[in-house]
C-alpha cells in the first residue's frame, strides 16, 4: 500500500493523566487535538476527592484546551475511604463524573490517597452498582512478595474474582490491562465489566524496557510484560469484542524524574497514540476494527453517543516524523517512540 486513508469518528480517550499547572497546559493540547472526549485521571496532588474538586479541576483543564478545539473532558472521582456514597450519587446525578477511581494503596504514581481495604468502600461501592456508577480499577496488588510482573492476575484471583462474586451488578473498568489473564477474567467472566488497553502494551513486550540497556521512557506501570501477553492484548483489540476499548494511560513526567536513579511510572502517548495504532491494526490487518476500538466500544460503554465529529487518518510511504519531546514553561516531556516505523497520522476533520 501507498497512500490511502480512512475517515473515523473522532477518536475517544477512555483513561487519561492531563496532570495540573504548567504540565496540563503542555499537554492538554495534544489530547484536544486528537481526542474529543476524555476519561481524566483523579491522581492529582492533593487527588480528586470531592465535587468542588472535581468541578474546580475540570475547569481548569477547560482553561489549558486551546481557543476553538472541542474537547470534553469525562471527570473522575477518587475512591478514597473516606469517600461519602451521597456525595457521588449526587455527582453522578448532576452529570459531574462518569466513574470512581479505585487506586490499591501504593499501587501506582499518587496512589497513597487509595484504598488499603476494600471492605471499608463497600458502602459506596454499593451504592455505585445500584445507580451504575463504573468503577474504573487500577488492576494491581501491592504487596512486597508477589512479584510485579505477577501483580495483575493476582489482582484479579484474590481481589476483583471475589469483590464481582460480592456485588454482581457492579460495573467495572479493569484499566489499562497488561496480561492474558486480565484478557481472559474480562472476557469469560460474564457480567458487566469492560477494559481500556494502552498504546505502548499493545506495541511493546518488556524487551523493550530491559533488553540492550534500560529505557525509562518505556517504563509505565503496570509494566510491560512477556511477548504472549501483548499477543493476547492484540487479539482482544482486533477481536471487534465490544469490552475492549482505547484508554491510552498517556501519564506524562517531567523528563527528568523518568531519567533518574528511580524513575517515574508512566508512558507519555498521547500526541503519537493514533498514528501507532493505525501502524498496529494495518500490521495485523485489522484496520476495520480500529474505529470501533478508538471511537465506538468506549463511549459505548459509558452510554455516550459516538462522536458526529470526525478524524481522517491518512497513510504516507515514507514514515512519518514522530514529535519526540514536548517543551514548555521550562517542562520537558519525553514523547513515546514505539521503536518501528510509523506511516500514519491522524488529521481531525471540522
Ligand atoms: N500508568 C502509569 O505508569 N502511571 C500513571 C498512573 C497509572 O495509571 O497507574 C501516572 O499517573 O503516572
Ligand atoms: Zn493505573
Ligand atoms: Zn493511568
Amino acid at each position: 500500500m501507498t497512500r490511502a486513508e480512512i475517515v473515523i469518528p473522532r477518536p475517544d480517550d477512555m483513561h487519561l493523566h492531563l496532570r495540573d499547572e504548567a504540565m496540563l497546559r503542555a499537554v492538554t493540547p495534544a489530547s484536544a487535538r486528537n481526542f474529543g472526549r476524555a476519561v481524566i485521571m483523579p491522581n492529582l496532588v492533593p487527588p480528586v476527592v470531592s465535587r468542588a474538586d472535581v468541578s474546580a479541576y475540570r475547569a481548569r483543564i477547560l482553561a489549558a484546551v486551546p481557543d476553538g478545539t472541542p474537547f470534553e473532558p469525562l471527570m473522575t472521582m477518587y475512591l478514597t475511604e473516606a469517600s461519602d456514597p451521597d456525595e457521588i450519587a449526587a455527582a453522578h446525578a448532576a452529570g459531574e463524573i462518569v466513574s470512581m477511581k479505585l487506586y490499591p494503596a501504593g499501587a501506582t504514581t499518587n496512589s497513597d490517597s487509595g484504598v488499603r481495604d476494600i471492605d471499608r468502600v463497600m458502602p459506596v461501592l454499593e451504592k455505585m452498582a445500584e445507580i451504575g456508577l463504573p468503577l474504573c480499577v487500577h488492576g494491581e496488588v501491592t504487596d512486597a512478595e508477589i512479584d510485579i510482573f505477577d501483580r495483575e492476575a493476582v489482582f484479579v484471583e484474590r481481589v476483583l474474582a471475589p469483590l464481582r462474586r460480592r456485588l454482581p451488578e457492579l460495573r467495572v473498568v479493569m484499566e489499562h490491562v497488561t496480561t492474558a489473564d486480565g484478557i481472559d477474567y474480562v472476557r469469560d467472566s460474564g457480567g458487566d465489566i469492560a477494559a481500556t488497553m494502552t498504546v505502548q502494551h499493545l506495541a511493546l513486550n518488556r524487551n523493550a524496557l530491559l533488553a540492550g540497556g534500560i529505557r525509562p521512557h518505556n517504563y509505565c506501570l503496570p509494566v510491560l510484560k512477556r511477548e504472549r501477553h501483548r499477543l493476547a492484548l492484540r487479539a482482544a483489540a482486533m477481536s471487534g469484542d465490544p469490552r475492549f476499548f482505547l484508554g491510552t494511560d498517556s501519564a506524562p513526567h517531567p523528563r527528568h524524574t523518568k531519567e533518574a536513579a528511580c524513575g517515574c511510572a508512566g508512558c507519555f502517548t498521547a500526541p503519537v497514540a493514533l498514528g501507532i495504532l493505525a501502524q498496529i491494526f494495518e500490521q495485523e490487518r485489522a484496520l476495520e476494527r480500529l474505529p470501533d476500538y478508538v471511537a465506538g466500544h468506549g463511549p459505548d460503554f459509558y452510554g455516550l453517543p459516538t462522536s458526529t465529529a470526525r478524524t481522517r487518518l491518512v497513510r504516507s510511504e515514507e514514515p512519518v516524523d514522530l514529535p519526540t519531546r514536548v517543551s514548555a514553561e521550562g517542562m520537558d516531556v519525553e514523547v513515546f517512540d514505539p521503536g518501528f516505523d510509523v506511516h500514519w497520522r491522524a488529521e481531525p476533520l471540522e
